[in-house]
């Protein structure tokens, strides 16, 4: 009983017999009609019946992949009050913040990212804040300057009266009437002075610009005189230094860091920036745990550091790094984008939990800093002292200052204390923060991220895991974090085309989990679980052979499905189509979500994977050929999104989706382009010979017909004006291989 009440956290299990009944339930009848399919490859014969099969053993693979990853479905219950058993060693923590361009990610997002970490519920003194700025922009430091002051009032506030939500934005869009009840009159006036503070420091930074910074700040601002945002020298500063160390203070230590850039020097974005903040806070801090976020993902769980170290002290093998779903706040009413990923993250991330642990996302995440740092689980003391000071150069590079640091996070002792003075390090910051730093040593290959995928974060988890470390699923109730899902058609495509590429990138690259299986710690059924993320850009190119497919039939007079003789085939594929929909129907009803949600998500699905998968794929392909390099495209931040966070009520126009001259429509509209011909030309065919049992048939043209329900927007965009018009550049685009294809249907026959 007394070592239970020590347990700092519980693991509980999930799954149900149900679901895993329906789950094989679905198994089985996709196999049985990749089954038929091959059995009756002879009598029925030709392309369409050919494709068909090959798409749909596609699809019983992936659904065998995720029937790997939902099996054992675990999460853990964390108990932070127990920590106060050992609440005088709570270790340091460094947190990360990235951002890299003020246009797509305005400074006040950040900031009010910065304030919610500044202000979480963990002693001050074992807290740093790194921000990175990638724009190398000096609205972005003014903001974070101007904010220090607010901050000095937010952080005792938010202490003071328990604030639930410490990102300001969110705090102030509620009257404290709604969210508090200590609603005395002292709280109420200083809830107002702070809100007019706010709104006061809102207006400051929403009103500078590049050109207009106020004059008396000539003197701060100084660094980022005349320099370009892609070639400029490090810039390091301390914003607030939190004299008290470890004693306690106001608040934690604030740093800026804009690394060196130089157009000749690789910076390999994300990942870059946060190997650079990994090292300046090597030098500075050198916390043992690292917490990071992106720029739009603020703290709601005042607790979650406290929470985090539940996980993370005790067994450490369990924990090398721990994950917090990715939640977002400021949702469209029935997730329009079928981007809030909601039943997607409740269902996996549990799922792989049970298999070792969730996969790296790249924001709300801890890490150990030794396990960034390359160091496998209970290395002890074994490999130091055969590390000469060469070797180490090789491996750390060549900064002293940091070669120290690296050498106390990898075999000291777990660092719980911070250094009081920080801004003596700024030189030494300087250095590992240089552009040229990396060269001939193994961070990006060996430490830190790793470089060579758009999505350095599954990439980086995955090495973890292949070393043997596990990982731990933090999911909590508020959430951890909320950030910020694009809205939009362009915006919402691109990240989903830059993930399919970086997953790609992955699957194709000498880390593939199907090595790490062979060579290295990984599991199968963990490489099973990687394999379901990173194949998912192949389902672009199957999803449009397949919405082909009812096309091609009408076209050419074919058939892929049933005639109403084969009654067994029907009940088959009708038996699938219910049932597998009925599921995941069942399962965004579980999650509390509508109807209309679980339907624009399938409907989001076909186009992501029908769009964004397909030419990720392509530019995966385009990349591993050596032809062209990827590049991360950073997704815009909607603002309106961080204003109101129960808003609900969006205008019908919010929702709906909108298009630009981007490639990433052309094969949307392609498919919409051939199934519409396909039914003018082949549909009056099909409703004159319906009696015939061979050609196409009503199923075949009812699929057609379904394509399109699923692709509406698109054939709306056919029509539709401005940003909710496809642009007849696209339309051009698309009608080159909509002809092509057709042509070489109607020559066929
Ligand atoms: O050169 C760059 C590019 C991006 N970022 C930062 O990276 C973060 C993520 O960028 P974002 O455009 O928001 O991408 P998302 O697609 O929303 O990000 C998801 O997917 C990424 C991998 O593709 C992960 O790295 C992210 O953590 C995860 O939230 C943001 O804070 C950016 O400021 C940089 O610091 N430098
Ligand atoms: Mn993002």
């Amino acid at each position: 009983m007394a070592a239970d009440q020590c347990r700092l956290h519980e693991r509980v299990p999930l799954s149900k017999p149900l679901q895993r009944l329906s789950d094989l339930l679905i198994l089985f009848l996709l196999l049985s009609l990749v089954a038929y399919r091959v059995a009756s490859l002879r009598s029925h014969g030709g392309h369409a019946w050919f494709v068909a099969l090959v798409c749909e053993s596609w699809f019983a693979f992936v659904w065998l992949l995720n029937v790997n990853a939902k099996w054992n479905r675990v999460t853990y219950k964390t108990f932070p009050p127990r920590l106060s058993n050992i609440r005088t060693s709570l270790p340091a923590v460094d947190l990360f913040v990235t951002t890299a361009d003020p246009e797509l990610e305005p400074p006040i997002i950040t900031v009010n990212t910065v304030l919610s970490l500044l202000a979480v519920d963990y002693p001050v003194g074992k807290l740093a804040c790194y921000v990175s700025d990638d724009g190398g922009s000096p609205v972005t430091f003014y903001s974070l300057l101007q904010s220090v002051k607010f901050a000095k009032l937010w952080v005792p506030f938010c202490k003071k009266y328990n604030v639930r939500v410490r990102a300001p934005s969110v705090y102030f869009s509620t009257h404290p009437a709604e969210s508090t009840d200590t609603a005395s009159s002292h709280f109420i006036q200083q809830w107002t002075h702070l809100k007019n503070e706010y709104e006061e420091l809102q207006r400051r930074i929403e009103s500078a610009n590049e050109d207009q910074i106020p004059h008396h700040m000539s003197h701060e601002l100084k660094d980022f005189l005349n320099i370009e945002r892609r070639n400029h020298p490090s810039i390091v500063k301390v914003i607030w230094e939190n004299k008290e160390g470890s004693e306690g203070g106001l608040m934690p230590h604030l740093i800026y860091v804009a690394r060196e850039k130089r157009p000749k020097h690789p910076h390999h974005y994300k990942a870059g920036a946060l190997n650079v903040l990994t090292r300046v806070s090597g030098v500075m801090t050198n916390a043992a745990f690292m917490l990071n976020v992106d720029c739009d993902m603020f703290a709601n769980n005042p607790e979650v550091i406290l929470h985090g170290m539940c996980l993370l002290l005790g067994d450490e093998t369990s924990s090398g790094f721990v994950q917090a779903p990715q939640e977002f706040h400021g949702a469209l009413r029935d997730d329009p984008f079928g981007n809030q990923l909601v039943v997607l993250q409740k269902q996996f991330m549990p799922g792989l939990q049970g298999i070792r642990g969730p996969f790296y996302a790249g924001t709300g995440c801890f890490h150990r800093r030794k396990v960034i740092y390359g160091s496998p689980p209970n290395n002890n003391n074994k490999n130091k002292a055969n590390l000469s000071r060469e070797e180490l150069e090789m491996v750390f590079g060549n900064s002293t200052e940091f070669i120290e640091s690296a050498v106390e996070a990898t075999w000291g002792k777990c660092n719980n204390d911070l250094p009081s003075n920080i801004s003596g390090r700024i030189e030494a910051a300087k250095k590992v923060a240089s552009s040229t730093y990396e060269f001939n040593t193994s961070w990006g290959k060996e430490i830190g991220l790793l470089y060579g995928s758009v999505t350095e974060d599954v990439l980086t988890g995955l090495r973890c895991h292949s070393i043997g470390w596990r990982s731990a699923l933090l999911m909590l109730e508020p959430p951890a974090f909320l950030g910020n899902a694009p809205t939009g058609g362009p915006a919402s495509l691109s990240q989903q085309k830059r993930w399919a590429t970086g997953l790609l990138e992955i699957f194709a690259s000498k880390r593939s989990p199907v090595l790490a299986v062979i060579t290295k710690e990984l599991t199968f059924r963990q490489c099973l679980g990687y394999l379901l993320l990173l194949v998912w850009p192949v389902r672009g190119v199957v999803e449009v052979c397949y919405a082909l497919l009812p096309a091609y039939c009408l076209l050419t007079s074919s058939s892929f499905l049933p005639k109403a003789s084969e009654l067994g085939f029907l009940a088959l594929l009708l038996a699938l189509f219910v049932i597998y929909n009925a599921y995941t129907l069942a399962e965004y009803l579980q999650c509390g979500l509508s109807i209309r949600a679980w339907w624009n998500n399938q409907r989001m699905l076909k186009i992501y994977s029908l769009n964004a998968w397909l030419l990720g794929f392509f530019s995966a392909l385009l990349k591993i050929l050596g032809i062209s390099d990827t590049i991360f495209e950073v997704t815009r931040k909607d603002q309106r999104n961080n204003d109101d966070s129960n808003d609900t009520t969006n205008t019908a126009d919010d929702g709906r989706f909108t298009f630009d001259s981007s490639l990433v429509f052309v094969p949307g509209t392609a498919v919409v382009l051939v199934n519409v011909s396909a039914l003018v030309l082949g549909g009056r065919q099909i409703i004159v010979g319906a009696m015939e049992e061979k050609g196409a048939g009503v199923g075949e043209l009812a699929c057609s017909v379904l394509v399109l329900v699923y692709l509406w927007p698109f054939v709306k965009g056919l029509v539709g004006k401005g940003s909710y018009g496809i642009p007849w550049a696209v339309i051009c685009k698309a009608a080159v291989p909509a002809c092509f294809f057709m042509h070489l249907c109607i020559n066929s026959v």
